[in-house]
């Protein structure tokens, strides 16, 4: 039986911080590969129950791709959910950081925290006063630094197969791609598409990103237009949920590949992409370039291992989308599976 998608997890614990009185939840859903790994989200959310079930969903996702990018670290997320309409200050922060921190320890490294959206490398310092079970400090303090850039280049060499898989030809240049997200690895990645001679059209909520926009060369639209403005790929680089059904029955694209977490409203997404001949390529295989860079630089690696290691990507993006091909499955489901592989031999060697 496969290991995955139930969502049965090993520890949930959500506590209020002692300091901040903020809901904080800590999710280990897997360490059968490994001490999880996966980021802290600092994040607005309606209730405490809307984060720990993100921190449980995004927990999950960890699981798989670390799964699937070879590495030998489980799936865990924390989420810290910030109430509607506080203002989060740099006091009230700090006290959240070090609850989490605080919380982090009583896995006993079970479960390392990174940054994730909402927070920061510099804020992975302050949880470190807390806990040492946490990775990708900056380099100054002896870390290994922020993950976004082997991100980008992780999901650059899964474009390559991706436009294979959907033109039978890998070439960016003259190609066309829709960036949606200019932040820390939207914006690297457009400018490494824009670098291969991609026909680059952008956007962000945030109107001063067209700046970039502008020193790239590429078309600025408005957000709401990057699910219809006709490319040959949409490269989801914001937040996660954006592909819901209603965008794919028009979206105007022939692939899909982006560093988004969760880009598909829901999973029954993936069959509607497929059934539409637009090429996905799942979010977890083609965005592990970051925990690739985190976890194989703590462990000692050298910069050219981890950029093999970067690479390797593309391989595992085509390998997916060609079993996908021949098995008749959607993407995600082939990488699902390839990703249970591991963790189902790694279960019976443990029996
Ligand atoms: N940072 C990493 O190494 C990493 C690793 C794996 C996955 N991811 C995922 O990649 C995505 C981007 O991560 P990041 O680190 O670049 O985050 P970020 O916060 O630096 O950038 C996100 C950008 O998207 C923009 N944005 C938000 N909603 C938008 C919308 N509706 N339309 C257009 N733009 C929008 C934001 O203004 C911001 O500039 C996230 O989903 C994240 O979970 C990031």
């Amino acid at each position: 039986m496969s290991a995955i998608p139930d969502l049965g997890h090993e520890h949930v614990v959500t506590a209020s911080g002692s300091r901040s009185g903020l809901p904080i939840t800590v999710a280990l859903h897997s360490s059968v590969l490994g001490p999880a790994l996966g980021g802290c989200r600092m994040w607005t959310y309606p209730t405490w129950a809307d984060g720990q079930a993100d921190a449980l969903r995004l927990s999950a996702a960890m699981t798989l791709k670390n799964s699937a990018a070879g590495l030998d670290a489980g799936g865990g997320k924390a989420v810290i959910a910030v109430p509607m309409g506080t203002v989060l200050g740099a006091d009230l922060r700090r006290a959240a950081l070090l609850d989490l921190g605080d919380l982090v320890e009583t896995l006993g490294g079970r479960y390392r925290t990174a940054e994730d959206v909402g927070t920061t490398e510099r804020d992975m310092v302050v949880v470190r006063e807390r806990t040492r079970h946490v990775v990708g400090l900056p380099a100054e303090v002896g870390g290994v630094g922020e993950p976004a850039v082997g991100t980008a280049l992780g999901v650059l060499a899964a474009v390559a197969p991706t436009l294979e898989e959907a033109f039978g030809d890998g070439g960016i240049a003259g190609r066309s791609f829709v960036v949606s997200g200019l932040g820390q690895v939207g914006g690297r990645l457009a400018r490494m598409l824009a670098e291969a001679g991609a026909d680059l059209v952008v956007t962000d909520v945030v109107p001063s990103k067209r700046a970039l926009a502008d020193e790239l060369g590429a078309r600025w639209i408005a957000p709401e237009e990057a699910l219809v403005t006709p490319a040959d790929v949409l490269v989801p680089a914001g937040l996660g949920g954006v592909l819901t059904a209603s965008a794919i029955r028009s979206l105007p694209v022939r692939a899909v590949v982006g560093p988004a977490n969760n880009p598909l409203d829901e999973r029954a997404g993936a069959v509607q992409l497929a059934e539409r001949g637009i090429v996905y390529a799942p979010d977890f295989v083609v965005n592990a370039g970051g925990v690739i860079h985190l976890t194989l630089l703590a462990d000692g690696a050298s910069a050219s291992e981890v950029e093999a290691r970067l690479l390797g990507i593309g391989d595992t993006t085509r390998r997916v989308l060609a079993s996908a091909r021949e098995r008749g499955t959607t993407p995600l489901e082939a990488a699902e599976a390839l990703a249970a592989e591991r963790i189902d031999a790694a279960r019976l060697v443990h029996a």
